[in-house]
């Protein structure tokens, strides 16, 4: 393993050149995989790992939207596309790629499908972690394993056809057969990666909900509803607030620090914007630590799960979340957000 050097502080990676492809299909050479859900993740280390010679099938429910996009991609049903149980009873890698509720409903069934020797991956600590919740406690006569992209599933595949790579963690939680670390890595690389870190499966659901609750998507839905409805609150234009808000930070700004840092972003902007950035991040940081306390400790304390549980587990959770995703399309801000985009001269000239 590679030994990086982050801020200080020395980690291990594993990076595709030094587990190089190759390594990872000799490793799963006789190994079928079976990619259980096909929604978000499932198509992107499915296809992905197609591309890469493995030899992987699809479990999905048949006759809805996602067994449709499973055989639109290719996969034939009877052939490499399977009802989840059959799908699962056929691999010797289980990919368990449902929705974390949905996991929790199937765990009976493919718990039974699961055969010694089997690696059960997940991309997710969640089901194991709060077993108390999920009831998904593997049997001992199986590897468990977890590769964990960190980005949308979209992201696994479209890095991956342009030929960079998303970084990933990785965590063996059993190792029944000796080989869960070898075919742990061996899936990470094979599923995309460009490098892998380590964790553990309780390290790895802490800090991914948290980061998805936080900064990642919670805390920035939040920041910019505020900063918007303040500046329209006080007369200016919708385009304005939208451009102010969002806009210059992802067509500009975010651009910058994903290049180099957010050193690197202040560095070129405005003397007269970094002073003010560097005045007010403080304020900002200071005022949202007792948001992320409590966060962090809902995450802990397992109120998050049993939430995500309760909520997405209910028969109708499909429409209820459709309708707060339309609220907030429906939202000025987003409505002003469309048009926005439109006006970018790339989507003009369409
Ligand atoms: N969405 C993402 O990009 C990321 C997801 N993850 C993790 O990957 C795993 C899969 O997540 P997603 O791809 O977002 O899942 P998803 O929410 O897209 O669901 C996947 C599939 O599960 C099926 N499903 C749901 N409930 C079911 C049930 N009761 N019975 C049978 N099938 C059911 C649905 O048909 C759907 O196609 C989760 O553990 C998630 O936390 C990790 C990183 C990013
Ligand atoms: C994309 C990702 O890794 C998330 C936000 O944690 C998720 O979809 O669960
Ligand atoms: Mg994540
Ligand atoms: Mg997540």
């Amino acid at each position: 393993m590679a030994k990086i050097d982050f801020g200080g502080v020395m980690e291990e990676v594993v990076t595709s050149e030094e587990f190089p492809l190759e390594k990872a299909r000799t490793i799963l050479e006789n190994e079928v995989v079976a990619v259980i859900g096909y929604g978000v993740q499932g198509p992107g280390q499915a296809l992905n790992l197609r591309d890469n010679g493995v030899r992987v099938i699809v479990g999905q429910r048949e006759g809805g939207a996602s067994w449709d996009r499973a055989v639109a991609d290719g996969f034939v049903p009877g052939k490499t596309l399977f009802p989840i149980e059959e799908a699962a009873r056929k691999a010797t890698i289980i990919q368990y790629l449902l929705s974390d509720a949905g996991q929790v409903a199937m765990w009976p069934k493919i718990k039974a499908c699961l055969n010694e020797g089997d690696a059960l991956y997940f991309s997710h600590g969640f089901g194991v972690v709060y077993k108390d919740q999920t009831g998904i406690v593997p049997p001992e006569n199986v590897d468990v394993i977890l590769a964990a992209p960190k980005g949308s599933g979209r992201t696994v595949r479209t890095n991956f056809l342009d030929g960079s790579g998303i970084n990933s963690s990785f965590a063996v939680f059993q190792d029944f057969t000796g080989r869960a670390r070898e075919r742990c890595l061996a899936m990470g690389i094979a599923i995309g990666s460009g490098y892998l870190f380590e964790t553990t499966f309780e390290r790895e659901v802490y800090s991914d909900l948290t980061g998805e609750r936080g900064v990642l998507m919670g805390c920035l839905a939040g920041v910019m509803e505020a900063q918007y409805d303040l500046l329209r609150r006080h007369g200016h234009s919708p385009s304005e607030a939208f451009n102010e808000t969002v806009e210059e930070l992802t067509q500009s700004l975010i651009r910058l620090v994903a290049e180099n840092g957010m050193d690197w972003m202040f560095a070129n902007t405005s003397t007269t914007a970094q002073r003010g950035a560097l005045d007010w991040a403080p304020r900002f940081r200071d005022a949202v630590i007792p948001v992320f306390d409590r966060l962090y400790e809902s995450v802990k304390n397992g109120d998050e799960t049993r939430r995500v549980l309760d909520v997405n587990s209910a028969p109708d959770y499909r429409e209820k979340l459709n309708a707060e995703l339309d609220a907030i399309r429906k939202s000025e801000m987003w409505r002003a957000g469309s048009a926005v985009r439109a006006l970018r001269p790339e989507n003009r000239k369409q």
